[in-house]
Formats: structure tokens, sequence, C-alpha cells
């Protein structure tokens, strides 16, 4: 067994949003201990707790805290729009303020409370072939593949479609093979969207490292830039995903993401469970 994880007590929290679900872990305090491994033991749904996305909060010295996220898989994701909501959420709670700022791999982002909600300032755009990142240069507007997606960064990796109805979109057998692709060289999320009006889009996701979601918050963002860069719908949209609605609205300083968090179990790990990592 890891020695870090044996002489430490492990509680962790269980929230979602949109039913996009996280596991948190506070390691605020000590190093971070997170591996590929101990991400996709507690992500296995049936031996472990089961999440979308972990989350674990760390110590940060130009921002409240800092957070990095990992897939179901293992692997690690530069961004999780609502992971840092959920997270968001708590911070503002247990600071008591109206505002924190936290560290994320592509920047400091802020969030608010927006009444019962949380808003998170995902950042700008990338819309440069080398940063989302693509394999070599493209016109990101229309990308190389079949249905000519736009292709968004926003601090990970997106390919959006828009189609005529969703509910005709094998978002599992279409959404595996895209996230494979080799024009994403480090592989991408999938989203799926059927423009309802210009202030509102319903969308699908098939995410990066772990499937269909029931949300997918930087999606939802890369969605709305994706519809807006099109023409097809004005800067604030509502959007429907399997989850519930969120808000986007891309501002000059960046794309805002609103919707509601919940926590549902705090938790402690089993000593035997984190042997067996
Ligand atoms: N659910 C997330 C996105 C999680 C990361 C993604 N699967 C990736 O690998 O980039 C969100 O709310 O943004």
């Amino acid at each position: 067994m890891r020695q870090d994880l044996a002489s430490t007590d492990l509680p962790f929290l269980k929230m979602h949003g949109l039913g996009n679900d996280f596991v948190i872990i506070d390691s605020r305090g000590r190093d971070a201990l997170v591996s590929p491994e101990l991400a996709r033991a507690i992500g296995d749904r049936h031996r472990g707790v089961g999440f979308d996305q972990l989350a674990e909060i760390r110590d940060a010295e130009e921002a409240d805290i800092a957070l990095d996220f990992w897939n179901s898989d293992g692997s690690r994701a530069g961004a999780c729009g609502n992971a840092t909501r959920c997270v968001g959420r708590l911070m503002l709670d247990e600071s008591g303020r109206d505002s924190v700022s936290i560290r994320t791999e592509r920047g400091v982002l802020s969030a608010r409370r927006a009444g019962e909600e949380v808003s998170v300032n995902m950042g700008h755009p990338q819309r440069m072939w080398d940063e989302i990142p693509l394999s070599h240069p493209v016109d990101t507007d229309f990308l190389p593949l079949e249905g000519e997606p736009v292709a968004v960064g926003m601090g990970n990796p997106h390919a959006v479609f828009f189609v005529p109805d969703i509910r005709d979109v094998d978002v599992a057998g279409r959404g595996r093979r895209v996230e494979c692709d080799p024009l994403f060289p480090e592989r991408t999320n999938v989203e799926f969207a059927e423009i309802r009006a210009r202030d509102e889009i319903r969308m699908r996701v098939w995410e990066r490292g772990t499937g269909i979601t029931l949300a997918c918050g930087s999606g939802a963002c890369a969605t709305a830039v994706a519809a807006h860069v099109r023409g097809l719908t004005d800067r604030t949209v509502r959007m429907e995903v399997d989850g519930g609605w969120l808000t986007l609205d891309w501002r000059e300083d960046g794309v805002w993401m609103t919707g509601p968090t919940q926590t549902v179990f705090a938790g402690r790990f089993d000593l035997s469970f984190l042997e067996r990592v």
C-alpha cells in the first residue's frame, strides 16, 4: 500500500451538477495524493464510489485554491466546468464571500454566487488548431470530418456537431469514434447540438475518458461558442442537457456558465479499499 494513503484519513464528498457527478477530495495542507490507479479504483461504479470526474482540491498561492481533474479512466482533464461550479459552491459557503478564485490547468477562474446557483467564468475559448490541440493546421470552424464539427478548446478539447434532430444521433457510437480520431492527438470531448432558437440549444455529450454523461460544463461552453461562431445563436443561450438546464454567456472577459450544484453525501474510504490500490 502507498505510504501516503496508509497514513491518510481520507474523507471525500460526492457532488453533482445536473447529474454530472464528482468525488471531491480535499488535499489542502498536504501533498496531492490522487494517482491514475486511485482515480480508476474510486471511479469504479461497482467496486468504488463511481464518478464522471474526480476533483482534488489543492493549496494555491495566487488563488484561493487549485483544482486537479481526473476522468474515470484515470486520465487527467485540464478543465471541468461542472466540478468547478460544485467546488466553487463549497468555497463560497466556506468563506462566506460572493466570489472565489480557483486555479486550474487553464488559468485562474472565478466562481460567483448567482442566487441559488453558481456561475463560473470558464475563460476565453481557444480557437487556434494548436491550442485545442489538433494534429495539423485546419479550419477550426469546419473540421475535415464527416458532419464538419467546430473545434473549440476550453482548457480541454471539444468537437461540436450541429444536427437537425438530436433524437436521431447515436451519441455513443459517433462519440467513441470521434474521441479517438487522429485529428485529436489528446483525444477529444464530442458534443451534438440541435439549435432550437437563437437563445436556446439542446445538447448531448460524449466525454473523453468517461463516455456519455448527463451534462458537461466545458462542453456546454464550447457548444455556445461554436453556435455563435457559426452565426446560429446570440452570445447568451439557455442550454438543455440530459440532466437539466445551464445558462451560457460569452462576454468580453470569457464564457460564463451558470447552473445548480448539489452535495449528495460525505464519506470516508475504508483502509482495506485503499490497501488494494
Ligand atoms: N464534465 C466536465 C468535463 C470533464 C473533462 C473531460 N471529460 C475531458 O477529458 O476533457 C465538465 O463539466 O466540463
